[in-house]
Formats: structure tokens, C-alpha cells, sequence
């Protein structure tokens, strides 16, 4: 099968771009990183990228008027790459609908929260403040709602008394770096589709908010 064509959107450390690239390296993933884009200069993950001889790019968004524009400029950099998947990897800017539709069913995201919890940002820290005693991490195609669109994988983690929101991250990061290749395998294996607002792995429909992946 022919490897898929990724690009990779990231804002900051890029872990999550490293998790991708030791699977693609290592064969797990029948797939090639085509670029890494940040949208800020000193994210780490261009760093990552560098290391691992990927073409990066770098688009800020404080260089742009508005959304619409700064959008309108990523579809233009994103396409010279050519992918069949765009994984937002910590990207942290909310895309416009232009964009979205654009690669609809083929752009990923991860979210730090069992959605459709916390959707949103500073996760860690409400699931903290809600005394909630599970928390975790969702994959889910990218749709025009924010953080809304059709979940394909999650992973639950314990949430202990004594957890800061940073120590809850870790916790949380250690299983994104598990589930995450593991959903871009799927897609690069074809056995992953989005439908109208659900999404599809090997011609089942996943339940809305309820495919766990064991901790
Ligand atoms: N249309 C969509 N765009 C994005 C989605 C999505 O599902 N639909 N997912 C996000 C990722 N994300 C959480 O997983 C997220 C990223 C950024 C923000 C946000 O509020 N960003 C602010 C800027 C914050 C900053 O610069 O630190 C903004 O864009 O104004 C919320 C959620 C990616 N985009
Ligand atoms: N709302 C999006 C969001 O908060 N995404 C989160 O950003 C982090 C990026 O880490 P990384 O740069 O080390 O991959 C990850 O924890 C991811 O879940």
C-alpha cells in the first residue's frame, strides 16, 4: 500500500510530533511525515522536525489581519505538501470553517479530556477543580465545532488526590503518545473513515463517546 502523506500542525514541544515520527521510523506506520508547520517560530517540535530531516515551516499568525487570512494562507502551504492527512498535534489555533471543509474526514486532532468534556483549553485543571477521580484524552476528526467533531479513540487516565494540573499532564501524555499513531496507523491503513458525524474503523461505527482505549 502506498504510505500516506502526512502534514503535521504544531504550536509548542511536539511529543506527540516525535510519538508520529518514531512510528512512521520504525515502520509502524505505513506513512511519511511530508512537512511540520507551526504557527510559532520557537516550538520545539520544528526542533523534532529538523532532527528528523522533515521540511518545516513556520506561518504566524500575528503576521495576518484575521483568521480568515491567516487560513486562507495555511491551505496554500498545506497543499504544496500535498497530504491525504493533516494531524493537529498541539496546534492551538481555532481553524476556520473553509479550512475544516477542506479536509474534512482527513484532519485529526488530540484533546487532552475525555470529550465531549472540557472541551476546550486548561483541561487538566477543571477535570482538578471538578474532583472528577478519571480523566484522559480523546482523537477525533476535526469539524467546524471545536473539539466537537467525531471521537475515534480515547484513553482514560486515574486523576489522584494529590495531582497538580501538571502532573495530571504527564499522566495524560504517556497515553497520547499510545493511542495517537495508533489512530494515524488506522488511517494510513484505510480501515478509518468519517461519516456525516460519526466516525468509521473497519466498516464498524464507533460509539460517540465511548471506544476506551485499556489504560
Ligand atoms: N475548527 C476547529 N479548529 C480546531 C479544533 C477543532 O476541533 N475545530 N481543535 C483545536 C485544538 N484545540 C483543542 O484540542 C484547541 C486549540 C486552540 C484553542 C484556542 O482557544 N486557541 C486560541 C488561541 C490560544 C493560544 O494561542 O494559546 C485561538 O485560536 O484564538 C482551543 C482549542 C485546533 N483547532
Ligand atoms: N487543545 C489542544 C491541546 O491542548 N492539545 C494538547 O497539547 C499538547 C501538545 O503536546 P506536544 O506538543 O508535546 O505534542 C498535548 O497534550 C495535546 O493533547
Amino acid at each position: 500500500m502506498v504510505p500516506s502523506r502526512l502534514v503535521v500542525l504544531i504550536s509548542g514541544s511536539g511529543s506527540n510530533l516525535q510519538a508520529i515520527i518514531d512510528a512512521c521510523n520504525s515502520g509502524e506506520i505505513n506513512a511519511n511525515i511530508a512537512a511540520v508547520i507551526s504557527n510559532k517560530a520557537d516550538a520545539y517540535g520544528l526542533e523534532r522536525a529538523k532532527q528528523a530531516g522533515i521540511a518545516t515551516a513556520v506561518l504566524s499568525h500575528k503576521d495576518f489581519d484575521s483568521r480568515e487570512a491567516y487560513d486562507a494562507q495555511l491551505m496554500n502551504v498545506i497543499d504544496t505538501f500535498a497530504p491525504n492527512l493533516v494531524v493537529l498535534a498541539g496546534f492551538m489555533r481555532i481553524l476556520t470553517p473553509s479550512l475544516v471543509q477542506k479536509f474534512k474526514g482527513k484532519m485529526l486532532n488530540i484533546h487532552p479530556s475525555l470529550l465531549p468534556k472540557y472541551q476546550g483549553l486548561n483541561t487538566h485543571q477543571r477535570a482538578i477543580d471538578a474532583k472528577d477521580d478519571v480523566h484522559g484524552v480523546s482523537v477525533h476528526f476535526v469539524t467546524e465545532e471545536l473539539d466537537g467533531g467525531p471521537v475515534i479513540l480515547q484513553a482514560k487516565v486515574p486523576v489522584l488526590a494529590d495531582d497538580t494540573a501538571d502532573t495530571l499532564a504527564k499522566r495524560v501524555h504517556a497515553q497520547e503518545h499510545i493511542i495517537y499513531p495508533l489512530v494515524v496507523k488506522w488511517f494510513s491503513e484505510q480501515r478509518l473513515t468519517m461519516e456525516a458525524d460519526y466516525a468509521v474503523l473497519d466498516e464498524k461505527q464507533l460509539p460517540a463517546h465511548g471506544a476506551h482505549y485499556p489504560e
